[in-house]
């Protein structure tokens, strides 16, 4: 249920971003509950409940306690709450540079233009591939980046053949990441060059640093 100019949430934490072409950047994490997808590899699956209600000015009073100029928004999938567009806009107008974790499966149509959307296409290997909304690839821009998440050969394949057939290199930047402790990452490096991919490869950092636990 929808509480009024309010977020379901269930933290919000500051650490360095560990994914996205933001990598490296000290940056606030705004996670919110729930997701309607159950990817197999899921790292936070401790946000699908629980979580409290939030009002906006509360949770930008939590972000500004940072001091920090880059905010993620994520959870769960934070576009399953209609009233994290609204949250969104606040942390731009507030000045904030920020982005947006989404699986894709919900329309990224009315997210602020300010923001950019880190869309994840789910793969085969997730499990939730058919939860891939498609009319979701001709609105991203430059400023958006595409991101394949993946769990072995057949996920890598998948995922060179939407690039060729979608042209999906020549919409936003794309980033190739393996499953944690799951596809070696040398593996899909080796595989990246192999096939001379326009593609960013990228790691975890955050769990490279502090391994794979909440609030980092
Ligand atoms: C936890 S999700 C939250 C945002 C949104 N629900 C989504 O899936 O994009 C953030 C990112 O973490 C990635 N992720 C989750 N578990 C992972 C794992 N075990 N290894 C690598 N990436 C993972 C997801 O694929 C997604 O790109
Ligand atoms: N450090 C850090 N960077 C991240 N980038 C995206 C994250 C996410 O869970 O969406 C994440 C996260 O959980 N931690
Ligand atoms: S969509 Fe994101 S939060 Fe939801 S299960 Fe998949 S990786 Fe986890
Ligand atoms: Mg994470």
């Amino acid at each position: 249920m929808a509480v009024a100019d309010s977020v379901l949430l269930t933290e919000i934490f500051f650490s360095l971003q560990g994914e996205s072409s933001r990598v490296g950047l000290p940056t606030v994490f705004v996670r919110l509950t729930g997701c309607p997808l159950r990817c197999g590899y899921c790292d936070s699956a401790y946000a699908f409940y629980g979580g409290e209600h939030k009002t906006y000015d509360e949770v930008l009073q939590e972000v500004a306690k940072h001091g920090a100029k880059y905010v993620c928004v994520t959870g769960g999938e934070p576009l399953a709450q209609k009233n994290c567009l609204p949250l969104l806009t606040r942390l731009c107008d507030e000045g904030y540079s920020v982005s947006l974790e989404t699986s894709g499966a919900m329309s990224i149509a009315e997210v602020d233009p300010r923001v950019s959307r880190i869309m994840d296409l789910k793969t085969p290997g997730s499990g939730e591939e058919a939860k891939n909304l498609l009319d979701n690839l001709p609105l991203l821009t430059t400023k958006d980046e595409l991101k394949f998440v993946l769990t072995s050969e057949a996920d890598y394949e998948w995922a060179k053949g939407m690039l060729s057939s979608h042209q999906l290199d020549s919409k936003c930047p794309v980033l190739f990441s393996p499953i944690w402790e799951g596809l070696k990452p040398d593996q899909l490096a080796d595989w990246i060059v192999r096939d001379k991919l326009s593609v960013r490869m990228q790691v975890q950092l955050h769990k490279i640093l502090w391994g794979e636990k909440p609030g980092v």
